[in-house]
């Protein structure tokens, strides 16, 4: 009752500023002093290290990472000085005063002139939760070739008609693979794969050569390189690694594994994983098995080489040290490998080919890239030097290859075949060749018959060729739609918006309203993506969706007796997954949501760090359907499949158009519809129109982006929630609440 009267109270006190002052906002210092106390919520370990990010972050930024950092360990080292209450009293202290200045500066500004025609350079940024200022939108690096023609394999690639299907059998997949697939209802191959299962399963077709792989998000790409090494590979008599498959993230690691497990089921192939998280001794068990074979010869050369480290003191190879202590007399030991595929991110490879006995590449036949244009971007490209080296090492020390060299018999049965694959697949020829490919074809999962001219057109002819050699295609199935949301100071607003009124978030029959939906914002398309401009003029002819009353409980299925938790996805609940740009910003998101949408708490998640427990709990949790939306940074953009995934929204704009592209990937696939929606403030619309929504080397059969127009309720209710959610983030920062 007391509380009751309280909030009263408050919001009797609030209700009158807003007579001066229509948005609540809190200005940039107060966010900043949010975001430093928000660091003690204890989240501040995964704001950084997880993230891979893609498109080049400007100088700007790097400046303003390393002031965060700077900021960060200064506040480590105040922790130890001061005592908690007192930082958080100058913390409170500077927040008041800045709201003061705040205030100030909102009068100021509505004596002076109407929001709308200010410039943004000229108004004071007002950010409320929008956190960070984000960095400027950096275009893609421009593509420079340092040739004057493409290759004859990149100018002529195997164009594939994403349409087409071919039945497994008809391709002549084994019956214990068919098996297999019939498990997951999958009996017809996607165009991908129906493309590379003749290129690479034995027979007349089978390509003798590397093969890259560029075909669009969700197409199938994994069985289509899985499919054909589980075949090739059940024949084996013995077990020996015989395929590596390298992906960028342990999530990508895992969802590759289970595809193969799927696979593999009835054959002998066995496979393992190694990812950087995992304790790398228990790894190499999983590995390696260790025996010891009887060879005297052998046992002298190792025990001469123990005496003589011994000796001089090189005592660097321990294990080498420990055979020769523990081995049987005359024993030398026999190092097997355990497994004939492994899965695995570039640094736990590197780790084991350098620091794993017995982890020979010598029967390599088959080595993956995933995520090619990630995994060669300048920054990774070294583990690349180490595993081809490896590999060259490791073949030709064998005396197989040394008697064949001999008798100048070498063949192509003795090199590894290379896979490459993304659906942003570099046409860079300078990354490329940083993998030694030999005789290289391209296949090119492409539904329009300009690309092929494109892919045929030879380099320097035009600036717009050029551009376009790297060109991308979307799903066809996907709808995207972008959504201005003012100087974004009201984003979580409007994201509220979007759920609640577009997406029917928590409503029982979501196909119909979808329907409706669709049919709302279809009808506004005529004039959506001619929109070019970058700001939201009053006079707009968008079509603005209908606000529901997002306070009126007959419009949300929410259980009465228990409005807390009991909201539970439904068959019908959209599944969502919801882009920032980073972790931290994700974190205060998911919190500010929670805040003012309690009932929430059960539906969202918030995925900052994979590599902890209970990071891989949400994410089982967001595909096996528990929760309903997922809050996450890039690090969730790159190949995660997730089944049935409705909607992408970016609610930060994705930092380069590589990114957009596989941010709206993890909808629309394996050719189920997906919406991507995105949002975009006052100074990111030109750019966003620009480079991606009209960019030319991005193609859409699925039509162009649509443009929508949100209003938020008029009433002063949401605005109320939100001003009050952002005093509960404030409280629980500063250990209040
Ligand atoms: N032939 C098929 N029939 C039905 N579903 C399929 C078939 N092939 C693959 N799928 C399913 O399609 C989905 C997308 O496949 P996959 O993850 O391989 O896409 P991708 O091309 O690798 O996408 P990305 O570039 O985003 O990583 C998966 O859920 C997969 O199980």
């Amino acid at each position: 009752m007391a509380s009751q009267e309280k909030s009263k109270k408050r919001s009797g006190k609030k209700e009158k500023k807003k007579d001066e002052t229509p948005l609540p906002s809190v200005p940039s210092q107060s966010i900043s002093t949010l975001q430093k106390a928000d660091i003690s919520l204890k989240q501040a370990e995964d704001i950084t290290s997880e993230e891979h990010t893609e498109g080049k972050p400007e100088k700007k930024s790097k400046k303003k990472d390393k002031k965060r950092k700077i900021e960060h360990s200064a506040g480590d080292g105040a922790e130890e000085d001061a005592p908690r209450s007192k930082r958080q009293q100058i913390i409170f202290e500077k927040f008041q005063k800045s709201s003061k200045f705040a205030d100030k500066l909102r009068a100021n500004k509505d004596l002076q002139e109407p929001e709308e025609e200010q410039s943004d350079d000229e108004k004071p940024e007002l950010h409320d939760i929008v956190p960070l200022p984000q960095p400027a939108q950096v275009p893609e690096p421009e593509y420079k070739p340092t040739f004057s023609s493409l290759p004859s394999w990149l100018a002529e690639p195997i164009i594939v008609d994403p349409g087409s299907r071919k039945s497994f059998t008809e391709l002549g997949l084994s019956s214990q693979l068919l098996e297999n697939l019939k498990r997951k209802s999958i009996s017809n191959a996607f165009a991908v794969q129906a493309a590379l299962l003749p290129l690479l399963l034995p027979g007349t077709e089978q390509y003798q050569g590397d093969i890259c792989v560029s075909a669009p998000t969700g197409s199938g790409k994994t069985l289509g390189y899985i499919l054909p090494l589980v075949e090739a590979l059940k024949e084996g008599a013995t077990t020996q690694l015989r395929a590596i498959v390298v992906v960028p993230t342990r999530e990508l690691v895992t969802q590759a594994k289970q595809e193969l497990q799927l696979c593999v089921h009835g054959t002998n192939v066995k496979i393992a994983t190694a990812l950087g998280s995992s304790n790398l001794a228990m790894e190499q068990q999983q590995l390696i098995s260790k025996n010891q074979r009887y060879d005297p010869e052998e046992a002298a050369k190792m025990h001469s080489i123990a005496k003589y480290r011994i000796e001089s003191g090189f005592l660097e190879d321990d294990s080498l040290l420990e055979d020769a202590r523990t081995l049987l007399p005359y024993h030398v030991p026999d190092l097997k490998s355990k497994i004939d595929v492994l899965v695995c991110t570039p640094g736990r490879l590197v780790e084991h080919i350098r620091s794993t006995p017995g982890f020979s590449l010598e029967n390599l036949r088959y080595l993956v890239i995933d995520e090619a244009d990630f995994l060669l971007d300048d920054s990774f490209q070294e583990w690349v030097e180490v595993i081809l080296s490896a590999i060259e090492t490791s073949k030709t020390s064998t005396s197989r290859y040394k008697f064949l060299a001999q008798y100048k018999m070498l063949q192509d049965s003795i090199s590894v075949q290379k896979i490459i694959l993304s659906a942003t697949m570099t046409r860079d020829l300078t990354k490329l060749s940083a993998l030694k490919l030999r005789r290289p074809t391209l296949v090119a999962i492409s539904g329009t018959n300009k690309s092929q001219g494109v892919l045929e057109s030879t380099f320097g002819n035009s600036e717009d060729m050029l551009d376009q050699s790297n060109a991308v295609e979307l799903p066809p199935t996907l709808k995207e739609v972008a959504i201005p949301v003012g100087n974004g100071s009201e984003k979580p607003l409007y994201l509220l918006q979007l759920l609640e009124t577009q997406l029917r978030l928590l409503k029982p029959s979501l196909t119909s309203q979808r329907k409706a939906t669709e049919d709302r914002y279809s009808s506004a398309s005529s004039d959506s993506s001619s929109s070019n401009s970058s700001d939201e003029s009053p006079g707009s002819s968008d079509t603005s969706s209908e606000p529901l009353d997002s306070n009126d409980p007959s419009q949300m299925d929410i259980t009465p007796q228990d409005p807390i938790t009991s909201a539970r996805p439904t068959a019908g609940t959209p599944r969502v997954l919801v882009f920032t740009n980073n972790n931290e910003d994700a974190m205060r998101l998911s919190h500010i949501l929670t805040i003012m949408r309690p009932q929430y708490r059960s539906l969202i998640g918030t995925l900052t760090k994979t590599s902890s427990k209970s990071g891989q709990r949400t994410l089982s949790a967001f595909k096996s359907g528990k929760i309903a939306v997922l809050i996450a940074s890039d690090r969730a953009s790159r190949g995660l499949d997730v089944p049935d995934l409705t909607d992408v929204i970016s609610y930060d704009m994705p930092r380069s158009p590589t990114l957009y592209i596989h941010r709206v990937g993890r909808t629309a696939r394996a050719g189920k519809s997906g919406n991507a929606w995105s949002f975009f403030t006052k100074s990111e619309g030109r750019w966003f129109w620009n480079s991606i929504a009209k960019a030319p080397e991005i193609r859409r059969s699925g039509g162009e982006v649509d443009r929508l127009k949100i209003d938020l309720p008029l009433g002063p209710e949401l605005r109320e929630q939100y001003e009050a959610a952002l005093e509960g983030l404030r409280s629980a920062v500063l250990g209040t609440g």
